[in-house]
This record gives C-alpha cells, structure tokens and sequence, in this order.
C-alpha cells in the first residue's frame, strides 16, 4: 500500500517536506530516514505518516529507513512538537536537537564491533522469554556461562543478530557496557545513602509519591542536603525497571555531585554535557533510548533525551540561568522538564536555596506544592551575613581593610576563604588619567577588559583581543592605568598580602584546561587554610566544609540594572555565594561590601530570608505587571546600523494587534553594538500565554514570508532572561 509521510530536516526551515514512501508502509514517526534533498541525499526524520497526498504532484520517493525503531519514541516527539510551538523554533532543529551528533549526521546508530555486553544483574533469568524465542534463549546462555563482557564481533561470529540483542536489552536481561573508553564502569561497589536528619525526613515525607504527576518546589536553604534527599527519594520512589532525569546547572564544575550519586546507585548513573565526545554521547543516548533503567545526572539538553520509561524527574537549582537555552532554540530545560514529567504523569521536584520567582508563584498559586527544608546539616549553622559600607574606604584589590584583617584572622585559625567577584580579569576598564581616554572595543560598544596576566585587552563579548599598552594612542602620554577590579587583580593583591597561603583563582579563564578543576577542588577539599578568589562560578553549589569566610567584593551590580530581572538575580547569587559558608562544624561569615549599605534590597537580603526578598521583588513585578504575572517575549533584530533594526521593529509593531498585548520598543540594547552588528528589541507581553502565542506564530509565519534587508536577522526569545 502506497503511503506520503512528512518528513523534517535540520535545517531553521518553519516548514516540513512530504515524500511518498511506496515501498515503506511500515514507517513511524520518529523514525530517521534518507530523502532525497535537492541534489543531495539528507537525513529527515518522519513527523507523520497516513499523509493525504497533495493532488497533481508527484511526490519524490523517501530512501531507506536508518534503523527500523523510531529514534524519537512518541513521548520526545510529542515534547518537542510542544516545544516547537512554544518557543517558535523549527520543528526540524528541534527534533534534531535530541539527537547525538552522531545520528544527526546520519551514521548509524550502533555501536563498534568493540562495543560489548554483559549479564544486566546477577538475578536476570530467561524464565520469561516466550517459549518459542529459541535464539534469544541460547544467546543469554551463552552470557551466563560467561565471567566478562562479550563484544560484539564476538557475538556476530556465534551467529546472533542485533535484534537478538535488543530483545534481551529490552527486557533488561542484559545491558551494553561499551567500549574501553565507554564512561560506565563494569561493576561498582555502592553503599547506603546516609540516614536522613529528621529535617531532611519530614521533607522527605511531604515530597508526593509516585501516582501521576506532581511538581514540587522544593526550598531548602544551602548547606541543608538536598541532594541526600534526592538520592533518598530517587530510591524510594524509582522501580528497578524506571528511568530518572536529575538536571544540574554545571556537571563539570562539581563531580562531586556525580560521584555522590555514584556511590549510592553505582552504574544505573550516566551523565550528560557538553565534554562527553560523540561516541560517549551516541552511548549514553543509546541506553536512554533502549529502556535501561538509568538514572540521567545531565545539563540543560538532558531534558531533550528519548526516555521511554521516566518515573522521576529532578530539576536541581532551578533558578540557575543555565537551563535556558541562549541561542537558536531557546528552550527551558526546568520548564520542559515539567512538561515532561506532566506527559509521563510522575512527580518533578524542582529543588533551590533561592527559587526563581516563576517557581515561587506557582506554588503560592497551587500550580506546585512547596516543601521547605529549612535546617543546615548536622552541626552547620546558616551563615552570619554583613554589609560593609565601602563608600571612602580605601579599597586594595578591591577589598576593604576590615575584610583583609578578617581574612587574616580567618586564615590563623586555620580556615579557609572565598571572595566573589563578579568580573574575571584584571581591570574592566583601561584608562588614560590624563586625557581620560578609555580602551574600547572596536566592534562592540564597549570597553575591553585588561588581562594583565597575558598582558592583553579582551573584549568579553566578542572574540576581540590586542596587546595592552601603557601609552596613550589619544594624548600620546604614558599614563594608561587598570580602573576597577577583576580576579586577577584580588588574586594578585591577595597573593602578595598573604604570602605562603595558596590562592586559588577559579574562573572562566583559570579553568580552561582540561582536569584543573579537579586539582582545585582536591586543594580545597584537603581543609588546607587557602584563599579562593572567583566570579559566581565559586557559588556554585561547592560544598568545602573549612571555608568559614565570604567576602563579595562589590554587591552593588544588580541594584541599578535596566533589566527587570537583575535584582533578582543579584540575589540568588549573593545568596548562593553567602552559603558556602559555615557548611561545616565551624560557623561562617559572609561580608559584603556596598556602596549602598542602606538599599532595602540589600538590607533584607543581609537577614538571609531569601523568601522576604522574594515577596519583595515579586510584589513589585505584580505591580509594573511583568512576569511572572505577565506572559513575556522578545523580538530581537540585529543589523548593519541601527536604524535598519530598529526600522525592521517599527514594521514589526505596526503589523501587530493591538489587543491584549502591551509593546515597549523598539529599543536599541543595552550592548546596541556587538561583534559588528547593530542590535534592538521590541518586548511584547501579554496577560494570556495562549494569546502571546498565537501572535507570535502568525508573526513569525508573516516574516518568513518577507523579504528582509541585507544583512537583517531577526528572532524571537519566548520567557526570555534578558531584556536589556
Ligand atoms: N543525612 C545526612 N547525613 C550526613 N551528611 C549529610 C546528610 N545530608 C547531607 N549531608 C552532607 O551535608 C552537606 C551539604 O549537603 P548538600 O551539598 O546536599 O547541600 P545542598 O542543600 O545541596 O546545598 P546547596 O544548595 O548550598 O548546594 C554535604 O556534605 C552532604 O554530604
Ligand atoms: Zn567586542
């Protein structure tokens, strides 16, 4: 029976291609198959099949199937269909988003002859394979018989076929466990997951059980061991067949958190993110994809994965800026993991120290359950914060003298510091004092930031960079000087005022190099008195029980910020950065030097109630009607000058309606120039998601039909983080 099946591609294309597949009946959705693309052979995949056929057209037929198995089951497909339509991106990006880079170029989706598999658990028995499966039999004998793993060019020879195999997978008999450089361990040793405090079990038993779908917000102040009761509840709640998705921020930043749940599940762990190669990557989607009970510790395109079988989801952090997606498909991996977790009908704790206010209004509206773990582990003590009024002190390195004699005290009795500073570097400003003159970038409209390590100025928003000079290229006079402060300039100052003790600098540029991190941590984690400068990569849920001190250099950032979220940002970070302190027997301190000691901001911020800082600013955002009371979006155009953009826009808001939505802009942003290019925003809100929505469908649908000025890019950011 002759068949059309649409088919999308990975290309940003707002539309699919109808093939006719004649010799295919048996083709699903989700499914990766080559088509015919112009002059070339592509990979599609098929969205749907039963397509009625246009009339009068003769289709072009659909190639051969990639793998006869969906690459895409239909609960991802049905995510990112949803997510398409949300967040107005190419359903094709999409799909081939959840894809490893492997199968999106089109290789097959198998593994080497080198890749091997081994007994799935030393109980598996072939008792209930049906009767008539002789093969399948006699293959998981030969397994038995077995002391180690067995490649797979080893098994083709004995005669077996991959189907064999995967019906053994897929009833969880055996389990692939890769090749050498696979990331899964043979076997690992586990042990208990520590009893709980009877804080972190009340907690415990307010979290829903299994039945259906739940989304939990779980607050629970730093230090006070969340992950515990992750680990706690994933072993209540998981059946030893079920899968579970734990989204992190950052895995490179913290192995220990893997380790952790390492130690309590031992090789049912797999991770995710961005240094895993292809083939680590092909592996690990692979066993998502084939039903293995696996728990995923992954970063934001974690949640893109094809889990068939998910009964937990975790969201850790959840405020963390990282889960939204910058760039081309701008998704919210919290807010699809919810969508996922919904379809899937289990339970999402979406878990934080300082929970996003979207987050905090759902609960306060009932949309979440909220379950507060308000109590430091063990001896632990929330820490002491202060504000320290810098105004006319004298500041070396940035740093006050009261801050230095309390790192000098913390440092004699033998503890350690942290001081966070928001900008890596040396200096944000190189500048003439006597013509007054201020090194820019050339392509973006702002000032380069001076490395005095690599005597260099960066531009930290385009890839620009020149050796730094002393004399003036305006004036010609020789009086070029470092203005403000970076890590660098605190690391050196510190280095300097504290011989003998280590300084540990721990940024963007410090931590390049593959396995340096690792060395950090180990130095830190030895209790050693030392010194850790850093930017928010230091506030990162690290958990070094001998830091006793926090210094902020300058807490003033966010205070004066265009951005309606920068308060709340500024927050979560200085109450993040705040928590490293005192998490273990010793208690801790927190500085934080202002410029404005007398904000209210920061004056309920230095109570630690991060939830009265919340109310606050939520208060606020319901009163200037912004999100989370407000569905938000942002139309974004970049150009050669800024009257194209902001021309461009103009149109943009002229064609749109007028009710039920509120338009501010055009606007050039707050960076106007970047990299060469000119750069507005139009903001569009509305009180209705659904209204928003559908305006900005038919928008993006009338600008693909436009023909744009030259050089003109255009974009749409759905519940965007940044509006400046
Ligand atoms: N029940 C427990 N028994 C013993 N130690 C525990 C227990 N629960 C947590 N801990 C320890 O307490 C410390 C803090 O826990 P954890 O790092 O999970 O805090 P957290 O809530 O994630 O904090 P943050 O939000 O600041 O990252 C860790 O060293 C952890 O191993
Ligand atoms: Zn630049």
């Amino acid at each position: 029976m002759s068949q059309t099946v649409r088919v999308a591609l990975n290309r940003p294309l707002r539309r699919l291609f109808d093939y006719s597949a004649p010799d295919h009946p048996e083709l699903k959705p989700g499914q990766r198959v080559r088509i015919p693309f112009g002059p070339r052979t592509a990979t599609g995949l098929v969205v749907e099949t039963g397509v009625t056929p246009p009339e009068g057209i003769t289709l072009k037929p659909v190639g051969a199937a990639h793998e006869p198995w969906p690459a895409l089951p239909p609960e991802t497909l049905k995510l990112l269909s949803w997510a398409s339509g949300y967040y107005q991106h190419p359903l094709g990006e999409c799909l081939f988003m959840a894809l490893p880079p492997a199968l999106r170029k089109g290789r097959p989706a198998e593994l080497k002859d080198t890749d091997s598999w081994w007994m799935a658990n030393s109980n598996a028995s072939a008792d209930n394979l049906p009767g008539n499966a002789y093969k399948q039999k006699q293959l998981f004998d030969l397994f038995q018989g077995r002391a180690q793993a067995m490649a797979w060019s080893q098994l083709r020879q004995s005669g077996f076929t991959r189907s064999q195999l995967q019906a053994l997978v897929d009833r969880s008999l055996i389990r692939e466990v890769g090749a050498p450089e696979s990331q899964t361990p043979a076997k690992t040793e586990t042990v208990a997951i520590p009893t709980l405090t009877e804080a972190q079990r009340s907690a415990a038993s307010a979290l829903p059980e299994r039945h259906g779908f739940s989304a939990t917000l779980l607050y629970g102040i730093t230090g006070s061991g969340k992950t515990e009761l992750y680990l706690h509840y994933l072993e209540r709640e998981l059946g030893e067949d079920g899968q579970a998705l734990v989204l992190v921020p950052e895995i490179n930043l913290t192995p220990q958190t893997v380790a952790r749940f390492r130690k309590y599940f031992g090789d049912r762990i797999v991770v995710w993110h961005s240094a895993l190669n292809d083939r680590q990557r092909l592996d690990t989607w692979l066993r998502v994809r084939q039903g293995e009970p696996v728990i995923l510790i992954g970063t934001r395109s974690g949640v893109l994965l094809p889990f068939t079988g998910l009964q937990a989801v975790v969201v850790d952090e959840e405020h963390d800026s990282s889960y939204k997606q910058g760039e081309g498909f701008r998704y919210s991996a919290r807010d699809l993991a919810v969508f996922r977790a919904r379809e899937n009908q289990c339970p999402v704790i979406l878990g934080s120290a300082t929970p996003s206010l979207e987050s905090l209004q759902n609960a306060a509206s009932g949309k979440y359950l909220r379950v507060d773990l308000t109590e430091r582990v063990g001896e632990a003590r929330p820490p002491q914060l202060r504000l320290l009024d810098i105004r006319s002190r004298p500041l070396a390195g940035g740093l006050s003298r009261p801050a230095m004699e309390q790192i000098r005290a913390t440092l004699a009795a033998n503890q350690q510091v942290l001081v966070y500073i928001n900008r890596r570097g040396f200096a944000p400003v190189l500048m003439c004092f006597d013509c007054g003159y201020i090194a820019e970038c050339p392509h973006c409209d702002t000032h380069l930031t001076y490395h005095r390590r690599d005597r260099a100025l960066r531009c930290h928003h385009c890839d620009y960079q020149q050796p730094a000079f002393t004399q003036c290229p305006k004036c010609s006079g020789d009086a070029c000087q470092p203005v403000g402060q970076g890590t660098e300039q605190s690391e050196e100052t510190l280095a300097a005022s504290f011989p003998g003790v280590p300084v540990i600098r721990i940024d963007r540029d410090s931590t390049q190099r593959k396995g340096s991190i690792q060395a950090i941590l180990k130095q830190v984690n030895s209790g050693e008195p030392c010194i850790l400068v850093g930017t928010q990569m230091v506030a990162k849920g690290h958990d070094f029980p001998n830091v006793t001190l926090v210094v902020v250099v300058n807490a003033d950032g966010g205070l004066f910020s265009v951005d309606f979220r920068a308060p709340e940002q500024m927050v979560q970070t200085l109450l993040q950065v705040s928590g490293r302190a005192g998490r273990g027997t010793k208690p801790g301190q927190v500085l934080i030097q202002t410029c404005h000691s007398d904000h209210p901001l920061l004056t309920t911020i230095a109570r630690d109630d991060y939830l009265a800082v919340a109310r606050q600013l939520l208060a606020e955002r319901e009163q200037n009607s912004l999100p989370p009371f407000r569905a938000m979006a942002v139309v974004r155009a970049e150009a050669p000058t800024m009257e194209a953009a902001l021309t461009f826009l103009d149109q943009v808001r002229n064609d749109l309606p007028g009710d039920n939505l509120d338009i501010w802009g055009p606007l050039p942003a707050t960076l106007a120039r970047k990299a060469g290019r000119h750069r507005a925003q139009l903001v569009l809100q509305s009180a209705s998601r659904g209204n928003l929505n559908r305006v900005l469908a038919q928008l993006c649908a009338h600008l693909d039909q436009q023909r744009l000025p030259t050089g003109l890019r255009w974009l749409v950011d759905v519940d965007p983080l940044e509006t400046g």
